[in-house]
């Protein structure tokens, strides 16, 4: 649905994407990850035609007046109902559009005919993903959609998008990397206007982490750690209190050597099991 090649923008002296190849597949929830300053924005930015790249090329498999973009923090005009925004919208977009449905998929019909002056920052920020998607765009740019909002508006915001994928190939942003682990299937990570990895999120959780297991223990954990860093399979030890995390060439010598390995060190061990793997520890692992 997109593709950008070698994409760079400079402000200035400021590189602030670089050579960015994107490749975001149709039907997919395509997440952009990054911390503050990345070039989320920017980038979002030129694929919507609001920024100019200062090189590369960008192909977008839709017409323009199928793409829908939403800002961080959209505002709309205090004194309108939620119902007249989305109606506006559709007006200028698609008068085929559903208004009382898209409405309905944001969470917003008992409030439709309140005026917007009055919505919580969730509430706005589902109402721009209604006014977004009545004119049925092939594709969605979301920036930065729910990194704003507390944990209730995060949580609507989430499903929503969540509840979009078929409809629409949606592209999001955001630096809450729990929010796109749990609603993208691919992903991006930009760090510094470079695309460090893009591809399906689970290749990136295994890809770039590495298989660890996590071992509770009662008592001192120094002397087990220890005993553990000599094992060919064992990458890395982390020690916590009563805890220790073990980074392993493959998780078949974990199950098979690391319960041998634990006994034969005495340990006393509580419990033992793999990590869970997190889109965050994926992300510090492939930026630090
Ligand atoms: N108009 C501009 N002029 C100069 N520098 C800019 C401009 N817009 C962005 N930058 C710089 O470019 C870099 C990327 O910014 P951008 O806003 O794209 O990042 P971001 O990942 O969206 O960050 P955030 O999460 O904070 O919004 C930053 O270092 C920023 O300071």
């Amino acid at each position: 649905m997109i593709a950008t090649t070698a994409l760079s923008k400079r402000y200035g002296e400021h590189l602030a994407l670089d050579e960015v190849a994107l490749h975001v597949p149709e039907g997919s929830v395509y997440g952009l990850a990054g911390r503050n300053g990345a070039g989320k924005t920017t980038l979002i930015g030129i694929l919507a035609g609001l920024r100019r790249a200062t090189s590369g090329t960008v192909t977008i498999d839709a017409p323009p007046e199928r793409v829908a973009v939403l800002a961080d923090a959209p505002r709309f005009d205090p004194w309108l109902t939620g119902r007249e925004v989305v109606a506006l919208a559709q007006r200028l977009t698609d008068p085929e559009g559903d208004i009382d449905g898209v409405l309905d998929q944001a969470g917003l019909t008992d409030a439709k005919g309140r005026r917007v002056g009055g919505y919580s920052r969730g509430m706005l920020q589902r109402l721009g993903v209604a006014a977004a998607i009545v004119g049925r765009p092939r594709l969605l740019l979301l920036d930065e959609p729910a990194s704003a909002l507390d944990p209730q508006g995060r949580r609507e915001v989430l499903d929503l998008i969540a509840r979009l994928r078929g409809t629409a190939t949606v592209l999001f942003s955001s630096h809450i990397l729990g929010d796109v682990q749990e609603v993208c299937d691919t992903v991006g990570v930009l760090d510094h206007g470079r695309l460090l990895f893009q591809g399906p999120i689970d290749d990136l959780l295994v890809g770039a982490a590495g298989p660890r297991y996590v071992v509770r223990l009662r008592g001192p954990v120094d002397h087990v750690a220890h005993a553990l860093r000599a094992h060919p399979w064992v990458t890395h030890v982390e020690t916590g209190p009563e805890q220790l995390t073990v980074g392993v060439t493959a998780l078949e010598y974990a199950e098979a050597e690391l319960p041998r390995a634990l006994a034969a060190a005495d340990a006393l061990v509580v419990s033992l099991g793999p990590e869970e793997l997190t889109l965050e520890r994926a992300f510090l692992a492939l930026t630090q």
